[in-house]
């Protein structure tokens, strides 16, 4: 099929590279000229494991190109919409600035019969708005929500748990269901789930998928909080949670909760929605799981405030991580970020490393050191603070860099070092929801680094 993708970012740039890979022709089109070029020369923007070699092989075999005009869009049979819907600046409400804008620029190339396809998350009765920018086209609408996720949207996109088709009544309904089909034809020759729902209910199962996530990250960190007063430990608890069949083990890690493009402005877009249609007690579910996300970062500060003896200014904090989460260098809402900030504020001499944010703008954070290489950012620390469980942080040898520290005391804000092996090495390790919290003047009573 030939396919048009509007909006090259995170999501579009692989689903774009990921339809080309299905067999599909497909014209990713992206109104930032110099992504669409980037894209075009098969370099990633953004780091996203597998995503170069799928857009490589695209661009070779010719199935995939990449352009800042929306009239490449002309001729196509399918057109998904993957363009940003984040929250508006002064509610908590999603912007659809950009989705409108799209579609009416998209209106202009559409043919009689073609099917326009909604991917972005958005408030339930997006597509109604949309149906009448489209009408005169031709063109169906239909929404079939995406839930990759960073870090692994290729293996997320080419094996998704289920995919939902939201649908117009009647014959067009029908005809969109049919197109999609198509579209992921290899996809459910595989066996992947589909389920066909109503317009609404499409777009409201991608904000409820994210608020569920949201909610059970906010409530064990909720639990944490109780482990920490009350002498009990958050990580063993989860795991016993975790083997109820009914709770799964997934999305129970306490830390430094959750951050992103998507969760944060998700949760918030549903509860102004909730508020907006009457269902005010989720909107206030929703306020709460936000709330104790912020409280989760805020007691990480008052942690690393604690582990230096109840005084931060002055003190060198390493924090290991500034993207949101491992495997994306994506530093949007991040909980590392936030942290990292909130202790420079509080006087705190702040520096950041992470393996893969270091093409983000840091200019813009001036109270903050960015050292890319881990060991140079250890140097002469005072605290080490884990707030991104990337792969090589957990992979460090304690004893190797005690030498590099001026004292040898972490605070694991993820729950992710091994807590025995560090202390084992000499380290004051403190991990997030695991017993009583320790006294004041920690910093002082941690082991030196051998170098200090
Ligand atoms: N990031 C994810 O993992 C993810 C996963 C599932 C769903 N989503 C949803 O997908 C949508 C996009 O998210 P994202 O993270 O990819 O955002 P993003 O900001 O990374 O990408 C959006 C892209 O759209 C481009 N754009 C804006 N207006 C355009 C237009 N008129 N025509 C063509 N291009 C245009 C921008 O230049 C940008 O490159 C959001 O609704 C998000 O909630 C994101
Ligand atoms: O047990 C956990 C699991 C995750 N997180 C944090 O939660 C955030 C989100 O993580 P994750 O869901 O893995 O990343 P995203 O790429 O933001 O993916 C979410 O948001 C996407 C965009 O809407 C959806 O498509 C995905 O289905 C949904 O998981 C990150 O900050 C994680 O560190 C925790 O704190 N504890």
């Amino acid at each position: 099929m030939k396919i048009s993708v509007i909006g090259c970012g995170y999501l579009g740039a692989v689903h774009a590279a990921a339809l080309s890979s299905l067999g599909h022709t497909v014209t990713g089109i992206d109104t930032d000229p110099a992504r669409a070029a980037q894209l075009a020369a098969g370099s990633a923007p953004f780091h996203e494991p597998g995503l170069e070699p799928l857009l490589q092989g695209g661009l070779r075999d010719g199935t995939l190109h990449f352009t800042p005009d929306p009239a490449a869009a002309a001729g196509a049979d399918v057109h998904f919409l993957c363009v940003g819907t984040p929250q508006e600046k002064t509610t908590r409400r999603a912007d659809l600035g950009y989705l409108t804008s799209a579609v009416e620029d998209l209106a202009a190339h559409l043919r009689p019969g073609s099917t326009v396809v909604g991917k972005s998350t958005v408030p339930a009765g997006t597509s109604a708005i949309l149906t009448r920018l489209l009408a005169g086209t031709g063109a169906d609408l239909g929404w079939n929500p995406e839930f990759l996720r960073q870090g692994t949207a290729v293996s997320d996109s080419l094996q998704p748990d289920r995919l939902v088709y939201g649908v117009p009544d009647g014959t067009a309904g029908a005809q969109v269901a049919r197109v999609l089909d198509e579209v992921y034809a290899p996809l459910l020759h595989d066996g992947v789930p589909r389920l066909i729902t109503g317009l609404a209910t499409a777009e409201l199962t991608k904000s409820a998928a994210n608020a569920f996530l949201a909610l059970k990250i906010s409530y064990l960190n909720g639990i944490a909080e109780l482990c920490e007063n009350a002498g009990g430990d958050v990580v063993h608890l989860a795991q016993a949670l975790g083997l109820d069949a009914r709770i799964g083990p997934r999305y129970l890690q306490a830390g430094a909760g959750f951050g992103g493009g998507c969760l944060p402005k998700d949760i918030r877009a549903l509860q102004a929605q909730a508020e907006d249609a009457g269902a005010g007690s989720l909107g206030r579910l929703l306020a709460l799981v936000d709330t104790l996300n912020t409280e989760t970062r805020h007691r990480i500060h008052e942690s690393a405030r604690q582990m230096c003896g109840g005084q931060l200014a002055g003190r060198r904090i390493t924090v290991l991580g500034a993207a949101f989460k491992p495997d994306t260098d994506d530093i949007r809402d991040s909980p590392a970020l936030d942290i990292a900030l909130r202790l420079a504020g509080s006087g705190a001499v702040v520096t950041v490393t992470d393996p893969r944010a270091a093409g983000q703008p840091w200019f813009r954070y001036p109270e903050l050191r960015f050292e890319p290489e881990t060991a140079a950012a250890l140097r002469g620390a005072e605290l080490t603070v884990l707030l991104t469980e990337w792969a090589e942080y957990l992979a460090l040898d304690p004893r190797g860099v005690s030498s590099l520290v001026d004292r040898c005391a972490v605070l694991d804000g993820r729950n992710a070092l091994d807590a025995a092996a560090w202390r084992a090495a000499g380290w004051f390790h403190r991990g997030i929801g695991r017993g009583r919290r320790a006294g004041l003047s920690t910093i002082d009573a941690a082991h030196s680094g051998v170098g200090s």
